[in-house]
């Protein structure tokens, strides 16, 4: 297996209090996984560190095989490592296709020397990142709604913009926390079928989901966590038919 995400011995405490022990896993590429576990089990915490917004306290994270441990988010998203929140972040009052703009990766300005050259090739960069916004939202069925506020947005369509704004930076693997969350099941099923699409043009993807049916229907590979580390990883029905994680689910102390 290539693992397009490895963590290894990942650590992080807060106020002496350990959120994640030690947790160990590897996402394989080209796969949809599956991040699962109870409340508290350290899930967020674990995605925030992968996606470079926490600073771990010991372990390693590799992206695509290079370490990348503690690299900021605009760093890791360079190099096609991405990810949305539960709750749309930005600024609400800007409408869809601007929040879009915002994270098309601009292409650094060519050296001084160039300068004539660099007030037109921003410009044709810009034109190049309005047409990726309008056929991502073209795609994910947000185009008539280009133009509103996200905040007048239904929670589906927000969520279709989180996934929509990692987009714009072409990524390779996109980390997705709950996407469904709250989510009408029409949009649901939508979402899901749009996941399993950019799976299928070859974007990993490694979702946190509390909803089991969706991770049955989407993920090939399940790594379930509890108490800040990993307990078991396999096909969903493996780790569902593991007493480990029953028990987990369950409440009981390990
Ligand atoms: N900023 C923080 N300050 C203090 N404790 C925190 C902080 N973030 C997380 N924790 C603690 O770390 C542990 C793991 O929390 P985390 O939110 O990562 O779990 P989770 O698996 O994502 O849970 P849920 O499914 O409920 O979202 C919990 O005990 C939580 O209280």
């Amino acid at each position: 297996m290539t693992a397009a995400l490895a963590v290894s011995g990942i650590t992080r405490h807060f106020f002496g209090v350990a959120a994640l022990g030690g947790v160990e896993f590897a996402v394989p590429a080209g796969s949809i996984t599956g991040l699962i576990g109870p409340n508290g089990a350290g899930k967020s915490t674990l995605l925030n560190v992968v996606s470079g917004l926490l600073k771990p306290d010991g372990g390693e994270v590799r992206f695509m095989g290079e370490a990348v441990t503690g690299a900021a988010p605009h760093r890791l998203a360079a190099r096609g490592l991405t990810r949305t929140f539960q709750v749309a972040r930005g600024f609400p009052k800007m409408s869809v296709f601007q929040h879009l703009m915002l994270y098309g990766p601009r292409q650094p300005g060519e050296r001084l020397l160039q300068a004539p050259m660099w007030g037109a090739a921003a410009r044709r960069r810009e034109a190049e990142l309005a047409e990726r916004a309008w056929s991502i939202a073209r795609r994910l069925r947000l185009s008539h709604v280009i133009d509103a506020p996200v905040t007048a947005l239904s929670g589906g369509q927000k969520k279709l913009v989180e996934i929509g704004r990692t987009l714009m930076a072409e990524p390779r693997m996109i980390l997705l926390d709950e996407p469904m969350a709250g989510v009408n099941p029409t949009l649901t099923a939508e979402i899901a079928a749009h996941l399993q699409a950019l799976n299928a043009e070859g974007i990993t993807l490694c979702l946190v989901e509390h909803d089991m049916a969706l991770i049955r229907q989407l993920c090939g590979h399940v790594v379930v966590m509890a108490q800040g580390r990993t307990l078991v990883t396999g096909s969903f029905d493996e780790v569902v038919a593991n007493t480990e994680v029953q028990e987990a689910y369950l409440g009981r102390r390990h």
